[in-house]
């Protein structure tokens, strides 16, 4: 997929992944709603993606997964100011295991919500272009975190979907592919706030530690890099693409089809 021109929606926008997803898409020339609960830092940053790309490459939406009221406001707001939706990341999500029905609707139930409106913009069976809807779940949704179960089955549901909607995109003609990016530890505020977010599970932060050293720290460039990939390459739909410090890979799955 050919960048320029083309119209991306990301959530979570404003900082950590999110913030560096936006930035290499401007970069490759797409415009790019920015959609955040943080209404400082994303204002804050469209002042900062205003003077370096011009005020017409972006827009930024208050918009809080949780609510389908404010998506769906948001999507619209973004197809009527860039005439449509070409691109969505919905990368929105927290770690937090002592407000765990919280994290679910945000991760899981969030990342959901959204694929299902953008959908309807997206769709080529509701009149629209086609186009790519790629899923920020983790190296937590292929492997057990033990120190955040609830965050694990979050992400482990995510790539779950995202396998299942590009199954179902291909067999119904949507010409949307669907793919999961899922990085290891990367240096964000959401990395940096896990000691304090574990409740129950805290007195296994070292364990998570330990995890950390043994695979090493991402940069959110890094994790950005990757998510290029699966956005622009159009052979890839259905993916899960294992990132982190070592090297990526796209993982392979026990298949069920006779
Ligand atoms: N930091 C890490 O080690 C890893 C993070 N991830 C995932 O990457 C995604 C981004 O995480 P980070 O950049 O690390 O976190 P972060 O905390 O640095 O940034 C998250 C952004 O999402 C926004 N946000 C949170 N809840 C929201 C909601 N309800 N509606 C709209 N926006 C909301 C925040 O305001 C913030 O701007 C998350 O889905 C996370 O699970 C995946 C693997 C590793
Ligand atoms: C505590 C969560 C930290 C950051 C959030 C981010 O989304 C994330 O989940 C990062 C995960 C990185 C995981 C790295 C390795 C994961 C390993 C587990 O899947 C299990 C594998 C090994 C367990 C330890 C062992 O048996 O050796």
């Amino acid at each position: 997929m050919e960048l320029n021109g083309k119209i991306a929606v990301v959530t979570g926008a404003a900082l950590g992944i999110g913030k560096a997803i936006t930035e290499i898409l401007l970069k490759n020339g797409a415009k790019v709603a920015l959609l955040d609960v943080n209404e400082t830092a994303g204002k804050s940053l469209k002042e900062a993606l205003d003077k370096q790309y011009g005020q017409e490459r972006t827009l930024f939406l208050n918009c809080n997964v949780e609510s389908e009221e404010q998506i769906k406001a948001a999507f619209q707001k973004t197809a009527d100011n860039f005439g449509g939706i070409d691109i969505l990341c919905n990368n929105a999500g927290i770690l937090n295991e002592t407000t765990w029905e919280k994290t679910v609707s945000i991760n899981l139930v969030g990342v959901i919500r959204g694929t299902y409106l953008a959908l309807e913009h997206m769709s080529k069976l509701s009149g629209g272009r086609g186009g790519v809807i790629v899923n920020t779940a983790s190296m937590a949704g292929l492997g057990p975190l033990l120190s955040c179960p609830v965050y694990t089955a979050t992400k482990h549901g995510v790539i779950g979907f995202t396998r299942a909607m590009a199954a179902a995109s291909t067999a119904s003609g949507y010409g949307v592919r669907f793919n999961a990016l899922c990085p290891g530890f990367v240096q964000t505020d959401l990395f940096t706030t896990i000691p304090s977010k574990l409740g129950q599970f805290s007195h296994l932060a070292d364990a998570t530690e330990k995890l950390a050293e043994k695979f090493g720290i991402l940069t959110v460039s890094e994790v950005a890099e990757s998510l290029l990939e699966l956005v622009t390459d159009e052979t890839k739909n259905g993916e899960a693409f294992l990132v982190f410090p070592q090297g990526k890979k796209y993982v392979t799955f026990p298949s069920f089809s006779s």
